[in-house]
This record gives C-alpha cells, structure tokens and sequence, in this order.
C-alpha cells in the first residue's frame, strides 16, 4: 500500500484521517503505532456487506493485532474472535467480549486453556490432533461439561502464499489429514463429553486468489457429505485462511469475491443451511495501521546508503522474518534534496535489522517515515530484544488520538528480575 482513503497526504504530509502524522510524532515520540479507527471499520463494513443475508459469523483472527482497543471496535461491531492462546481468550474476556463467539485454534492446546476456555462458554474448538482430543474429552468430562468440537482438517491445498504463512499443506503442522478425519470424528462422537459442531480448515495466510479456498471447499464438502453418512450432522463449516492487503501492487479478493462463490458452491450442493465461519486478521487491521519511525543517521558507504531510524525488526519484524515488503513514506514530502537508494535499518546489532531495501528516496536527518500497513502482525510480533521498550499504540478517530498503550519505560522491562549476592 501506498496511501488509502485513511493514510493520505494533505498539503504534502501525510495524515492519519484527519491528524498531520508529524503532530502525532511530535507529541507521541517515535517509533510510534498509529491506527486509524474508521479503517478498522470500513474492512468491518467490507466483511458484513459480503455477509449480506446469510448465516455468516466473522471471528476477527486477533494474532494480527490484540489490542484491546481494537478487539473493542470490532466486539462493539458483532465480531466474534478467533484465539489460540489462554491469553487471547483473557483479552476477549477482557473486553466483554462474548465467548459464545469465541472460536479457540492452535496445536498447542493445554489443559489450563482448555479449561479457561470451557469454563467461558467458547463456540467451539478446533481440535487439531487426536492427542488434543483425547486430551479435551478427558478435561470437559472432569469439569462435568460437554465440549463442543470442530475438527481442523488439513486439506493438502497449496494456498500460494510466502511457504511460512501457509498452513493447509501435508507438511504444515497443522489440522487432521483430511483421509484420517472421518475416523477421528467416529472416535469424537463415542464420547459423551464431547459435542461435535462443526469442521474447520485454514490453508495459510495473505492469500490473493479465491481458487485455493474454492479447492479446500470441495474438499471440506466431500468430507462433510461422507460425514452425513455416517451420523455426523455438522452445523458450520469454518473456512479459515487470511485474505490477503495491498502491500504494494496485489490485488487481493475482497470478502464479497469469496463470499459469493462459497454461497454458489453451497448452495448448488444443498449446504445452503451450514453456518459459515471465518476468520480473518491482517484484512481487518493490515491497512489500519502505520509505524512512524525518525530517521537518526544517514550513512554512506561504498556498498550502500543506509538511513539509520529508532524503529527496528523488534517493532516490525515482517521484513527480515519474510522479505515482506512495507512500501515506505515520507512524512512530509520533500522539497527538492538528492533521490538515493536506501536501505531502511534499525539500531539493532543484527544484519537482518532492517525495514526496507533499496528504496529511492530523498532523506534527511530527523525525517520522520512512515513504514505502512503495519496494523497487523506488528506490534503482535513485537520484542523487546536489545532492551528496547516496545512502542506506543495510538488510535486516531477523525481528528481524535487516544493512547491505547502508552510506551513501555525502560525499567518495567526488567523490574522483575532478580539480582544474585
Ligand atoms: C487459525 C488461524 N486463524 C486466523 C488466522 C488469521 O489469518 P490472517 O491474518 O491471514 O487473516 C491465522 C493466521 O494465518 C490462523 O492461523
Ligand atoms: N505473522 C504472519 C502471518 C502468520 C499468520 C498466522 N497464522 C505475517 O506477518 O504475515
């Protein structure tokens, strides 16, 4: 991305809504995250539009961005949340978020998840082996509770995505093998602990095309037709798999894109009735946010120019940790100055610390960037590696700015260590 209807230049600086982003890193310090709130509700409206007279519950996949905040605008929106940790399922309960609403994924279940999340009410779970299964049963049946139970279906569908954020392939970790899920659900129905609801796939991330889910669908529907046969009645189909943003040049599918052709296909096969789930994160918040970052040095080389900034791969990590591309604006455009290729690096004492490469740009000491589309897996993914404190979070709305998490001080990053005599 470039700019959007929310990040654009005014009078040559550029603006979150209807506040200068020179204002804000002036009164807010930088690195800085700035989030624009009608962003988060125009990708909302996006989803709800697509969603028009159908069953269709979105639980916002909160990994991409967790602050309170933000699950806040979209809980008052109606969205439910997808979680896949204890501590997500915390922050939901956090806002009075509905647990009803709650989908809980993730390999990793452990037993104090699965009991925090049993005792909230959660929608279901998505369980992801038969060891979690088991695992499950054992705990709903101790708790004298009954779990409600999607299995995630490894579909084997090549979601043409960066191979880290792909998650549906045999080789990702992730999911039951679809051949082996019939047998596991056989297995779920013995117990009386368990209450089956639901199949569940998600085949990655970032993802531009409708054809990888279209094919996953096929998948899920033979399954769910064979399932029907054998007395698994299922009530919702939870088609997971991120929609990809405009970093750059893409031009991903929008929720109505996908949305028509999984109701076409529903419909013509007699599952118009199945509740559709789904679980997007980085299309909700990808584009809603910015990283406001100064510049503290320029450096020449022989090899390189390098503009040294105060953000780093611990504020935004996508870069080096994927070779994602974070398109790059000056906050203040120019006014003449020498265009030079830049690499764009922290301070960090790591060559993989950088934000950008090879960007023409005119710089100038104390300018300040901004790196775009860092609304989600930003701050989610943020460290406080080489002792930095983790940025502040604003949130702008029209011509308002509220804090929503102050930046860390320096010595709350280690005020519970111990010192030994
Ligand atoms: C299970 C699950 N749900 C939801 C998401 C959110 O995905 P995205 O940010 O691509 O929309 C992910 C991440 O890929 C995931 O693994
Ligand atoms: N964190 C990744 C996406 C992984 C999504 C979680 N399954 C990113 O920044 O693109």
């Amino acid at each position: 991305m470039t700019v959007s209807p929310h990040f654009a230049f005014h009078q040559g600086v550029l603006h979150a809504e209807n506040v200068p982003l020179t204002t804000l890193a002036e009164r807010f310090g930088t690195p800085l995250y700035v989030y624009s709130k009608k962003a988060l509700h125009d990708a909302w409206g996006a989803y709800q539009q697509a969603a028009t007279g159908r069953n269709v519950l979105v639980c916002y996949g909160m990994k991409a961005n967790s602050n309170l905040a933000v699950l806040n605008e979209f809980r008052k929106l109606g969205s439910g949340f997808d979680i896949v940790s204890g501590g997500e399922l915390a922050r939901v309960l956090a806002i009075g978020g509905d647990a009803g609403k709650v989908v809980f994924s993730g390999v990793g279940k452990q037993e104090w998840e699965m009991r925090a999340a049993l005792k909230a009410g959660v929608k279901c779970f998505n369980v992801e082996s038969e060891p979690e299964l088991e695992r499950l049963a054992q705990v709903a049946q101790d708790m004298g509770k009954v779990a409600p139970v999607s299995l995630r279906v490894n579909p084997d569908v090549d979601a043409q995505t960066h191979p880290y954020i792909s998650t549906g392939l045999k080789e990702n970790k992730f999911g039951i093998a679809i051949e082996d899920a019939p047998g596991v659900y056989q297995r779920a129905k013995q117990y009386g602990s368990l209450d089956i609801v639901g199949v569940d796939c998600h085949i990655g991330s970032q993802i531009t095309e409708v054809s990888p889910y279209l094919d996953a669908l096929d998948k899920l529907l033979v399954l769910i037709k064979h399932l029907a046969g054998l007395g698994v009645n299922i009530r919702h189909l939870d088609l997971g798999g991120g929609i990809g943003i405009r970093y750059t040049d893409e031009t991903p599918l929008t929720p109505k894109m996908l949305l028509d052709k999984v109701f076409e296909k529903l419909d013509a096969q007699g599952f118009g009735h199945l509740q559709i789930v789904l679980e997007p994160g980085r299309s909700l918040v990808g584009n809603a946010g910015v990283l406001l970052t100064r510049i503290e040095y320029l450096k020449h080389t022989d090899a390189k120019n390098f503009a040294i900034v105060d953000a780093a791969m611990n504020d935004l990590i996508r870069p080096t940790l994927y070779d994602a591309w974070h398109s790059v604006e000056q906050v203040v455009t120019p006014v003449g100055g020498q265009v030079q290729t830049y690499d764009i690096v922290g301070p960090i004492c790591e060559s993989g610390d950088w934000l950008a490469r090879n960007r023409s740009l005119a710089l100038a000491q104390g300018d300040v960037l901004a790196i775009m589309s860092a609304g989600a897996y930003a701050f989610t993914m943020a460290s406080q590696y080489n002792t930095r404190p983790r940025a502040a979070e604003v949130m702008v709305d029209n011509d308002t700015v509220t804090v929503v998490r102050p930046r860390e001080k320096l010595e709350s990053l280690f005020e519970h260590e111990v010192v030994l005599d």
